[in-house]
């Protein structure tokens, strides 16, 4: 068995198992090795439709719920049923939203067909490798091309003029397209119109289409691409989501920086944190912050090399990192405009194009890590800047307590009554923050999830407040922006590095570090330390006995079930040293 985790109990569908979708042996054995003792409910759901009754489907389950083996393994199934070992032809494209997922779903597969001897083929046309290694990859004609839409297009057409074609797609006959709200909402609608010229649709063609929220431009998309597809929508969010503990803060402008500080230094959240911000500079802001404390974090964000970012995800879930701050740039307009349009705040009907054509910025990044990243054992999502929809929340808290494990997730809200009184530390979207707290709260708790208010102990906090305010004076604009660029340089250096010696020497991957101090101007290495007086009285007499974050599962967490004692519920209360 290889180390992918186990699924807790409430995760897996135990009434199944893989034996009894008649799957090939070699799946089966990759299956062993990845160690999926058995599906998940949205596999167990999904597999036997699409291979016994050949059905589309359209399918919204829960974040971390195993979509990706949902679609993948019936997939593989289908290749390898068919595959002769000799001939081969372009039969599955898998269309993902960014570059980092593709990355994911590739390498998934690739574990999938670890005993089919070659005789499939996977290639990820999203990958950072030149034109020639590309076009020697197709030349094979590989069974699967993993792509984001936009990237395909890009290939489909520059061939348009050559005389060879390097992908021909007549052979297709799955299509899939993963995280299919998020493609739309990147504006790769047209790509996927363009498509249809070259897919053989509707004939012969199976159709996946998956996400775990879906929205109604959808339906254009059904009636293009499928044939009376099975639609699925698993109820799962309180399966999923059982052993996740979700609280709020409400606290200030300034105050964000000041909780950030006193949790990362005194180590109150025990594990790997994500922590999202809204933008590129606030990434940023915040790591020049706690540098000065001598707090480490790598930033991820669309700036850096793709080669980079991958790298950082890879070594952040092999514990490299326990600090990283996304930015979660899928932060968009749209997003808020459908909201207000559900609740019948905005009774004016939404012009479909314009909303196309305004998330269309966001396509060129190919960047994304909220949705579908599979971060493993994130012990806490920080919401260090609240997302503008409750669709995000969902999607970012999905980081942590994927495949049935523990997680938390915390979310600092600013009160409209504090909006806009720290100049510096303000953030604009902050001034919806208590609306959209109230929607999540509202949807949360439709599913059964009630999020806490938590209360720090702003007295002790209060002993903080000067030494943060003086490394918050010190990270400038122009501290930021050398940052920045800094880090972009390193990263470019990094990034060729790692284009380099990707396969020949993975260990010379490992030197390769992405949380570097980034330094602003002024350097205060008193900071780094925290006085004793600062201590609560408790860490102050033995560091040993001073509590942490506990991460286990909560089987009390449920609807309707028992309240937690204070002390599993409370998890933050405690201070403990970082040595
Ligand atoms: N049958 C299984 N048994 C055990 N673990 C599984 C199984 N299927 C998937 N997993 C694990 O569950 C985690 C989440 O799976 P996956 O990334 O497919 O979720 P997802 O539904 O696509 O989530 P998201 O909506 O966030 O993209 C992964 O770490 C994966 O390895």
């Amino acid at each position: 068995m290889s180390s992918t985790a186990a699924a807790s109990e409430a995760y897996i569908d135990a009434s199944a198992s893989w034996e009894s979708f008649n799957l090939d042996p070699r799946l089966l054995q990759a299956l062993d090795q990845v160690g999926f003792e058995k599906p998940t409910l949205i596999q167990s759901n999904a597999i036997p439709l699409a291979l016994e009754e050949k059905r589309d489907i359209i399918a919204k389950a829960s974040t971390g719920s195993g979509k990706t083996g949902a679609y993948s393994i019936p997939i593989v199934q289908n290749l390898l049923a068919e595959s002769d070992g000799s001939s081969h032809h372009i039969k599955s494209i898998i269309l993902v939203p960014t570059r980092e997922l593709s990355t994911q779903v590739f390498k998934f597969i690739e574990k999938l067909l670890l005993y089919s001897n070659n005789s499939i083929q996977v290639v990820n046309l999203s990958s950072n490798m030149n034109d020639q290694v590309l076009k020697s990859l197709l030349i094979n004609k590989p069974e699967i091309i993993v792509s984001t839409p936009n990237k395909l297009i890009q290939v489909l057409e520059a061939q348009a003029e050559e005389s060879e074609k390097l992908i021909d797609l007549s052979t297709v006959r799955n299509l899939t397209i993963d995280e299919v709200d998020l493609i739309l909402s990147y504006g790769y609608f047209e790509d996927l119109q363009k498509l249809e010229t070259y897919l053989p649709i509707k004939k012969n063609l199976q159709t996946f289409l998956m996400s775990a929220t879906i929205n109604d431009e959808l339906n254009e998309l059904k009636t293009k691409f499928c044939t009376k597809p099975a639609i699925l929508k698993l109820n799962d969010e309180n399966v999923y989501h059982n052993n996740l503990m979700q609280y709020y803060v409400k606290t200030t402008e300034f105050d964000k920086f000041l909780l950030a500080y006193v949790i990362f230094k005194l180590n109150l959240i025990k594990g790997k944190t994500l922590v999202f911000v809204n933008n590129i500079e606030r990434g940023y802001r915040l790591k020049l912050f706690m540098e000065q404390f001598g707090i480490r974090s790598c930033i991820l964000n669309s700036e850096l090399p793709i080669n980079s970012r991958l790298h950082i995800i890879d070594e952040f879930n092999k514990n490299v990192y326990n600090l990283l701050i996304a930015t979660d740039e899928t932060v968009e307009e749209a997003d808020v405009e459908e909201e207000e349009e559900e609740e019948g705040e905005q009774k004016e009907q939404k012009d479909s194009k314009k909303s196309k054509s305004k998330s269309k910025k966001n396509k060129n990044n190919d960047y994304g890590v909220t949705r579908g990243s599979d971060f493993q054992n994130v012990a806490c999502v920080l919401n260090f800047d609240l997302p503008v929809s409750s669709k995000a929340y969902i999607h970012r808290i999905g980081r942590t307590a994927r495949a049935g494990k523990s997680g938390m997730a915390l979310s600092f809200v600013i009160p409209t009554k504090e909006f806009g009184k720290h100049k510096v530390a303000s953030l604009k979207t902050a001034k919806r923050d208590e609306k959209v707290l109230r929607r999540v709260l509202k949807q949360q708790l439709r599913n059964g999830f009630e999020i806490k208010p938590y209360q720090f102990d702003m007295k002790q906090v209060e002993g903080f407040r000067y030494r943060s305010e003086d490394a918050f004076r010190a990270v400038s604009q122009t501290a930021i922006k050398e940052a920045r660029i800094k880090e972009l340089k390193n990263e470019l250096v990094n990034s060729d590095k790692l284009k380099r010696f990707f396969e020949e020497n993975p260990q010379d991957l490992a030197t390769l570090r992405h949380d570097k101090e980034l330094r602003p101007t002024r350097i205060q290495s008193h900071l780094k330390r925290v006085p004793e007086y600062l201590l609560p009285e408790s860490a102050r007499q033995d560091v040993k006995n001073i509590g942490f974050v506990p991460f286990h599962k909560n089987k009390g967490r449920g609807k309707g079930k028992k309240k937690p004692t204070r002390s599993k519920a409370d998890p933050l209360k405690s201070f403990k040293h970082r040595k």
